[in-house]
């Protein structure tokens, strides 16, 4: 399947300022249990910068305490002295079900510091917020945001001196008090805006000549968007000028061998043909296989669309963009997925022998142990960190007594790989499959070169949800050892998969037994295919991420002119693969909404991050050990600048009850449960205290609720022109070219939904250009079989509206969507401890089920001879 590579890509500046984190939140050592966990330890949560955890939880709960048990939904037993609080803050996950139940695990007893401290996970969504206000000085709607922020402050924030626990609360009251939707407009700006604009406008007329899409033509105005190229703090570089459509189209290489992949030769990759009229337009890739995986990125309209009501359109205009559409083939997506898929055999076969040395690392190269400062700590924190949730950050010491770590299976040479595992495999096949000299590497790399001179901008300090996690400890000590790190110090073990703009491996930082993913990107090779601003877009995102359901980038560096970034690993596959594994290919309703909602918290980060996602597709969503989700691929990413928006004031509010302070509420706690409180145990406590019943609590919760000051922190005026996405995915409005914006994230989350549902998209068509053309045209249809909730068919109907400005979320963000009534009943502060739907065993995944024995042989073969990889890497 063809790939076609972009002249009009996402050039986005970077943001080398770091954020500056108003708000923080840390775990303590023992708080890294999975959700599947039966046991947990006590979680001792600390909140705000610098005070003491154990206090500030105390002091709260005795202060929960003295206002007596009425407002307690969840039980601990023990009283609430500190002592019997850790003692009995034993928590079971929390299921979550279908809208009819009414609490997510109700009758479990919870961790009320878990609770706590999930709290503060799940609120990283709300934190975002404040960092990108923070994050914004620098751009032209800094006055704005500023603004916006010092009236927060004079409103919530307690006054200095209020201890870390009550600043944090008041700013996740602030923050939830953004996130409830009222009427208004947001003020966002795409700074790439100006880039686009000629483009916008070609494609915009285009779009309008067309009678067809006459009746489904969104009425933006396209004057929203334009904005100066000072302003551009990211900017999309579009080659506006160019009256052709220039379109590049790769086939992408998925070999089976290793570590040989991934990107063709040259005239693979840039078919041009010329069509009359002076447009250069692609050969089309049009196999309807590939369709799933193609990736249209920056194209303008006709490139992929020919006859048809769609591409009698867009043969009308002017070509004004050169055309970029990628289209993984079938070979090459079942590749990647191969690669993705056999992760998790790696994983378990990795992790299968290495429980006795899962709590400590030990150094092969100096024979020092990288120890947690908390043993028994240290394999729960590596256990969570792939979930997010964090443990002790580990100490580095000499440790006479060396503990060898188990060997890992390794056919070329001494390398040896052990890992701090997760969980350990019930079963472990595939021996032998963990080959990669790691001196082959370290030849090959002999020239490496840190890019991370500044490690700590990316250590864990800015990273609070993964601070515990002992891998930053390994990256430390590798780099106090041997000063900058590089691919060398990696033991390549298997390829994951690839991309267009790289392939990722998993591979353990030598000596540490740490296993991350690894990126790795050919500058040149980007350079040549003018990718470079793709690489540096997802590059730039991945920095910013700090959220249990993003990916958590530890390092970067470049070895050899090949830039490689350091992620978090994540085993078991993608939620693709996942689905296909489902009796039926779909999953069944209760999972489905617990991955869309766990997405849609990501979705809602990245937006308050000024990040539109764009390319949401089950294959871009990997699932974790434990059953949660990581979404990753940020290269077709829209950045943009993020102002809050007040919507709404409320001059009747008292100040003192909007801190929360003194006033009773039935929704004090924090760990509340009630699905009536799910927004608003994040809300200031300003109920009356006189409120009797549940009902009367609730009906006052909400008035009181929309009379709070309302903002909105998501890009809801971002505007880009490009042509980015997946076939099946995209959103009417990128398709007619009349400018897109934070929108479409939520048109790909009613996609998703509805492929998770029911097992296919709704709009995919024979071809690329009848699915283009559906999604345009046709309305929503849902199938009879298999049966879904009026819920569920609700919220799609409400996420596929074809006109942008009138689909769900697009005026308030997120918030409008967790509101749906689909999502009744679950707690979006403790989604993060709700059982994850239940996962085949990570083993099955393997390479056994999705690779042929050729390919498999292929695949052993050259691992055994990978001496030259950065050769055989693109
Ligand atoms: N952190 C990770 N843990 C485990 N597997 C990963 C991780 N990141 C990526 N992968 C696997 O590697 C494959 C390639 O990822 P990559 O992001 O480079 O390509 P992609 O998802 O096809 O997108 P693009 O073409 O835009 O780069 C993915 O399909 C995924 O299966």
């Amino acid at each position: 399947m063809g790939s076609y590579s972009g002249t009009c890509e996402i050039v986005e500046a970077s943001e080398e300022s770091e954020p500056v984190q108003q708000c923080r939140w840390q775990y303590q050592p023992n708080s890294g249990l999975g959700a599947r966990d039966k046991d947990r330890k006590p979680n001792a949560l600390k909140m705000g910068y610098k005070e003491s955890l154990e206090d500030d939880i105390n002091q709260l709960f005795e202060a929960i305490n003295l206002k007596g048990p009425k407002g307690l939904s969840v039980s601990y037993q023990g009283g609430a002295s500190s002592s019997s609080l850790k003692k009995n803050a034993m928590k079971k996950p929390i299921a979550v079900g279908m809208p009819r139940s009414p609490r997510i695990g109700g009758s479990d007893s919870l961790s009320l510091k878990q609770a706590l401290r999930d709290l503060c996970i799940s609120k990283a969504s709300e934190m975002a917020a404040m960092k990108r206000l923070s994050m914004s000085t620098s751009s032209p709607v800094a006055s704005e945001a500023g603004r916006i922020k010092n009236w927060f402050n004079s409103v919530v924030v307690e006054p200095a001196g209020g201890s870390g626990l009550h600043r944090d609360e008041n700013k996740r009251d602030m923050v939830e008090a953004s996130l409830v939707p009222e009427e208004s407009k947001s003020t966002s700006r795409m700074t790439a805006g100006s880039h686009e604009a000629p483009q916008k406008k070609s494609l915009s007329q285009r779009a309008n000549s067309s009678p067809q899409f006459a009746r489904a033509r969104p009425e933006i105005s396209t004057d929203t968007s334009v904005s100066t190229p000072t302003d551009v703090s990211a900017s999309l570089e579009v080659e506006s000028q160019a009256p052709k459509a220039e379109l590049h189209q790769k086939e992408k290489h998925s070999s089976a061998s290793f570590p040989s992949c991934s990107y063709a030769d040259d005239d693979m990759l840039e078919p041009e043909n010329t069509l009359p009229g002076s447009n250069k337009l692609p050969e089309r890739a049009s196999t309807p296989k590939s369709v799933r995986k193609g990736r249209s990125q920056i194209v303008s309209f006709s490139s992929s669309i020919s006859g048809k009501r769609v591409s009698r359109m867009t043969r009308n205009a002017p070509r004004v963009a050169k055309i970029v559409v990628r289209n993984k083939s079938s070979s090459g997506k079942k590749k990647i997925k191969q690669g993705s898929s056999s992760a998790a055999n790696t994983f378990s076969e990795v992790t299968s022998s290495l429980d006795s040395t899962a709590g400590q690392l030990v150094c092969q190269r100096c024979h020092c142990s990288l120890k947690s400062s908390n043993n028994e700590s240290n394999q729960e924190s590596v256990k969570l960190q792939s979930a997010g949730i964090s443990t002790e950050v580990s100490s580095i010491h000499v440790n006479s007594d060396v503990r060898k770590p188990t060997l890992m299976v390794n056919n070329s040479n001494s390398s040896v790989a052990a890992v701090p595992r997760a969980k350990k495999s019930p079963k472990s096949r595939e021996k032998g499959h963990f080959s990669q000299s790691s001196s082959s590497l370290g030849d090959s790399t002999s020239t490496s070169i840190s890019d991370d001179s500044n490690l700590s901008r990316y250590s864990c300090s800015n990273k609070p949800h993964m601070s515990k996690d002992v891998r930053w400890a390994a990256i430390r000590h590798i780099k106090m050892q041997e000063g900058v790190l590089g691919l060398r110090h990696f033991n390549l073990l298997k390829k994951l998969g690839c991309g267009d703009i790289g392939t990722v491996y998993l591979a353990e930082l030598i000596g540490t037994n740490c296993l991350f993913a690894i990126k790795v990107m050919d500058n040149e090779f980007l350079a040549r295919r003018k990718k470079l601003p793709r690489a540096q877009t997802e590059k730039e995102i991945l920095r910013m991420l700090d959220h249990p359901f993003l990916p958590t980038l530890y390092t970067q560096f470049t070895s050899d002119n090949l830039s490689c970034l350091v992620m978090e690993y994540c085993p078991g596959g993608d939620l693709h693969v996942l689905r296909q594994r489902q009796p039926g290919r779909y999953f069944p309703e209760p999972a489905a909404r617990f991955y869309v909602a766990e997405v849609l918290l990501a979705l809602e980060y990245l937006h308050m991050l000024g990040v539109v996602y764009r390319d949401l597709k089950p294959e871009n969503i990997l699932v974790r050990e434990d059953g949660h989700i990581m979404l990753t691929d940020f290269d077709l990413s829209l950045r943009c600048t993020v102002s809050p928006t007040l919507l709404k004031t409320s001059s009747n509010l008292d100040p003192a009850r909007m801190s929360g302070l003194g006033t009773g509420s039935s929704c004090i706690e924090p760990f509340c449960i009630e699905p009536s409180c799910q927004v608003t145990c994040f809300s200031p406590r300003f109920l009356p205290a006189a409120a009797k019943t549940k009902r009367k609590a609730k009906s006052d919760l909400v008035a009181q609720v929309r009379s709070l000051p309302q903002l909105v922190a998501e890009p809801t005026d971002a505007r880009s022109n490009s042509f980015v996405g997946t076939h099946e995915y995209l959103a009417p409005e990128i398709i007619k070219g009349e400018g897109h914006g934070a929108a479409v994230d939520w048109w790909t989350f009613g996609i998703f939904l509805y492929e998770l549902l029911y097992g296919r998209t709704p709009f995919k068509g024979a071809g690329n250009e009848e699915t283009l053309t559906n999604v345009v045209l046709e309305s929503l249809k849902f199938p009879d079989s298999p049966l879904v909730s009026f819920q569920a068919r609700d919220l799609i109907r409400g996420l596929l509206v074809k006109e942008p400005e009138n689909r769900l979320g697009t005026e308030k963000g997120a918030a409008e969507i967790k509101q749906h009534p689909f999502f009744e009943g679950l707690n979006w502060a403790l989604i993060r401890c709700a059982v994850p739907p239940e996962l085949p065993e990570l083993y099955e995944f393997g390479i056994p089920s999705m690779m042929s024995p050729e390919a498999e042989s292929n695949y052993l073969e050259c691992k055994a001879t990978g001496d030259h990889l950065e050769f055989e890497l693109f």
